[in-house]
């Protein structure tokens, strides 16, 4: 069965990533893209040799034309509390990727998918070593009562600190029996980061980045680092497209981190 696909911020640098994969995928289908800057109506191609799909600014007319099973969203966090309504009362399942979401927005989606019996997905980071990142940091966490986190982006990204940087603290922290340490001398210095869940996050922005991360724990006499390094946006297609085949048969489930669709 083929499942249909259309994308959410489909002129960024992933929405377009997300088109061209999903155009070479035998299984999915690319029924069409929205994207703050498109044309009502307009048609374009997604990709070289490929058929053209309607491109539409209104979600809502997206989705009642072109019925499509998944929506995968790589936009701004401000618009996704209205793209999550959209797609719900069309009945479209949800896979998200914007970072920056606000915990209500969370909560929302997961709300959204019981009512309209759709399913979501979203993940901080759909890059698989991202993910394995984030799971042995989770892992070393208990061992280690200090941990700080580097996080270095393109000079584009819109929000800080990352998304992943964010749920790698929050998931340290849990696995934790007691709080992490750090300096009390940290206190008004803003160039020590911030903390979150007593991890500190440090953020660097700069062109010639994509987006790597390392996590930096320590205890007497050893550290431990634990680096991931993305060179192109290709490395999150295979998480991307993990989460439309599962999302599409799950109605009714909420899934957030794509750890949960992995075998750890
Ligand atoms: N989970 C993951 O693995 C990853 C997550 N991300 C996240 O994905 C998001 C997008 O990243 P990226 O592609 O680099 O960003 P871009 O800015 O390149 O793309 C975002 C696109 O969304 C469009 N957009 C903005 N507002 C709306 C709206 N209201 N309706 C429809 N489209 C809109 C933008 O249009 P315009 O430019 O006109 O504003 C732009 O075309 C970010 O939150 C980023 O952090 C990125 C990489 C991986
Ligand atoms: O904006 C990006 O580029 C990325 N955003 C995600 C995040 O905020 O963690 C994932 C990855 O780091 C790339």
């Amino acid at each position: 069965m083929t499942i249909k696909v259309a994308v959410q911020g489909a002129l960024g640098q992933m929405g377009r990533e997300v088109m061209r994969a999903v155009t070479a995928a035998p299984d999915l289908e690319l029924a069409g893209a929205c994207d703050a800057r498109a044309e009502k109506s307009a048609k374009f191609s997604p990709a070289e040799n490929a058929p053209p799909v309607p491109l539409n600014d209104n979600l809502a007319r997206l989705l009642a034309d072109t019925r499509p099973d998944v929506l995968v969203d790589f936009s701004l966090a401000a618009a996704v509390p209205q793209t999550v309504e959209i797609a719900a009362r069309a009945g479209v399942s949800l896979v998200i990727g914007t970072t920056g979401l606000s915990a209500q927005t969370l909560a929302r989606v997961n709300d959204l998918t019981r009512e309209y019996h759709i399913g979501a997905v979203i993940a901080p980071n759909f890059a698989l070593g991202a993910v394995v990142m984030m799971e042995l940091s989770r892992i070393a966490a208990r061992y280690f009562d200090w941990a700080e986190i580097i996080e270095l982006h393109h000079e584009y990204k819109a929000d800080a600190p990352s998304g992943t940087a964010i749920a790698t603290a929050r998931t340290m922290a849990a696995s934790r029996d007691k709080p992490f340490r750090s300096l009390d001398s940290d206190a008004g210095h803003p160039s020590r980061g911030q903390k979150f869940d007593g991890v500190t996050v440090h953020s660097v922005r700069m062109p010639g980045l994509v987006a790597n991360q390392e996590v930096i724990l320590g205890a007497p006499g050893q550290t431990l680092s634990i680096k991931h390094d993305t060179t192109s946006r290709e490395c999150f297609m295979p998480g991307v497209l993990l989460a439309i085949r599962e999302i599409a048969g799950r109605p009714g489930e909420f899934i957030f981190g794509l750890e949960k669709l992995l075998d750890f």
